[in-house]
């Protein structure tokens, strides 16, 4: 059998792992080849290729980003070359498309399985917010990383009596502010899921010092939203790929507490430091598990499914279900905040 593979939408710590598992195991267990398109969708629209024996993924494990590189393309670019995406498919004799990715990736990924591609997908990204599995790979790794930064903040807060906004990245989801904040004692947790208030941000801010607390630390996530009316908030508008480009949440949040306080605030963006570097041991074995899962699944003929956690198993999903919706933080899981909040 030839695997074709490739990486989409931003890359994450993980992204190696998973390729290096393809490859090893369809080697070891199949005899099978493996072929990585370049770039994500735009290597397999152009036709640009790389093979990938066990020779070429030494030492990926513990690498960083995609050695395959990753791309955006418009999606409306992706929809009308989904023909000739299909004969290049057939030019290298490809058997089954691997596609690892987010959302966006496994949308198109859909779309080709819906045309008759045989697909495998696999889910990749620091969000978490990929239905149809627990956990995507590369979120422990942002975790971690979000983590270890907001510790060090909390002790420049405290010198200076401040309070420092951090925010981390999360478009539509706020797994990560969440985790990273339960994880580093975050006084105050905004996601995009839930418009924030912020009167309710000004009392506990004031409660806290008050009270003789030294500082505050909040989480935001980059597409956290004030409550209608609450704040202006500028419009970036919408980039070429159909995201929204931020404008700074943290730090217009910051500006307006100071207003209203009288404190000393400072915003820390931790951008793309947190998809940086070398993934966790979790998510070493997250990704290596899915990579061995996907090239069995694509071997028995299991196609237009996604690999997924489910409780310690991996499992398959429909990638129809698997794209239906995004796994956004829920109400109950927010509201385990509330004790540590303030
Ligand atoms: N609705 C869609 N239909 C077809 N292709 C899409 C769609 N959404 C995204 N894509 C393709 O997948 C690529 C990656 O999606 P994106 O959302 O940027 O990242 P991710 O896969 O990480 O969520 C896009 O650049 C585009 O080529
Ligand atoms: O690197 P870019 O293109 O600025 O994109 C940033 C976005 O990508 C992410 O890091 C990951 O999102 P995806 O996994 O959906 O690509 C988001 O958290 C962030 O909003
Ligand atoms: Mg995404």
């Amino acid at each position: 059998m030839r695997i074709g593979i490739l990486t989409g939408g931003g890359d994450c710590p993980g992204l190696n792992a998973v390729i290096r598992s393809v490859v090893r195991s369809a080697s070891a267990h199949y005899g099978s080849a493996v072929i990585g398109f370049r770039d994500g969708w735009r290597g397999l629209l152009e036709d640009r290729t790389t093979p990938l024996d066990v020779t070429a993924v030494d030492g990926l494990l513990t690498r960083g980003g995609t050695t395959l590189g990753s791309a955006r393309v418009a999606p409306e670019r992706l929809r009308s070359g989904v023909p000739s995406m299909k004969g290049v498919l057939a030019a290298h004799g490809i058997d089954v498309l691997v596609p690892i990715g987010g959302e966006g990736t496994l949308t198109a990924a859909h779309l080709l399985s819906q045309a008759g591609v045989p697909v495998v997908g696999i889910p990749k990204t620091i969000d978490n917010d990929i239905d149809g599995t627990d956990l995507t790979f590369g979120f422990d790794t942002a975790v971690s990383i979000a983590t270890d930064l907001i510790d060090r903040l909390h002790t420049t807060a405290e010198s200076h009596q401040r309070v420092l906004l951090v925010e981390v990245m999360g478009r539509h989801a706020g797994w990560i502010a969440l985790h990273a904040g339960l994880a580093s004692g975050a006084h105050l947790t905004l996601v995009p899921e839930e418009p924030f208030d912020v009167d309710e941000v000004v009392r506990i801010v004031c409660e806290r010092f008050d009270r003789g607390d030294s500082h505050v630390i909040g989480v935001v996530a980059e597409g956290a939203v004030p409550l209608p009316g609450h704040m202006p908030l500028r419009d970036g508008g919408t980039d070429e790929f159909g995201h929204r480009r931020f404008t700074g949440v943290a730090q217009q949040l910051g500006a307006e507490l100071e207003r209203r306080t009288g404190k000393e605030v400072r915003a820390t963006v931790l951008g793309h430091v947190q998809r940086g570097g070398t993934p966790t041991s979790f998510d070493r074995v997250l990704a290596t598990r899915f990579g061995l899962h996907a090239t069995i699944a694509a071997h028995e003929g299991r196609h237009g499914q996604m690999v997924a956690l489910r409780g310690t198993e991996i499992d398959l999903v429909p990638l129809a279900d698997a794209v239906a919706r995004l796994k956004t933080v829920t109400p109950s899981r927010l509201a385990e905040t509330g004790a540590f909040t303030g």
